[in-house]
């Protein structure tokens, strides 16, 4: 038994490393957005963008049988996280031009 949570938990393990790696992967697309956004002069916050997104993870929490709150939640402070990975690439390039 104790042989089985063990085993189970070393999946959990697994799982939880992909998760990882998915989000920096996610979260490193933060400033090609960003530049592209800058250089069109389109703002960060992009809210029919953000509308879509929540109603495709609503349909895919109810394909994969995952409770939909707790999807949309995740997903909240993925956004939100990017956003703010936007806003600092920015702010960062910027105050390295002006110093240029
Ligand atoms: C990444 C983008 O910028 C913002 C962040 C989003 C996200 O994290 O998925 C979605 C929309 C925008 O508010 C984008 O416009 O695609």
């Amino acid at each position: 038994m104790i042989e089985k949570l063990a085993e189970i938990r070393k999946k959990i393990d697994e799982i939880d490393s992909q998760i990882l790696k998915l989000i920096a992967e996610r979260n490193s697309l933060a400033k090609d957005v960003a530049k592209i956004k800058n250089e069109l002069g389109i703002p960060i916050n992009d809210p029919d963008r953000e509308k879509y997104i929540y109603n495709r993870i609503r349909k895919l929490c109810k394909e994969h049988n995952v409770d939909e709150d707790i999807g949309i939640k995740i997903f909240q402070i993925l956004i939100e996280h990017n956003k703010f990975l936007q806003k600092k690439y920015l702010q960062e390039t910027q105050h390295k031009n002006k110093k240029l």
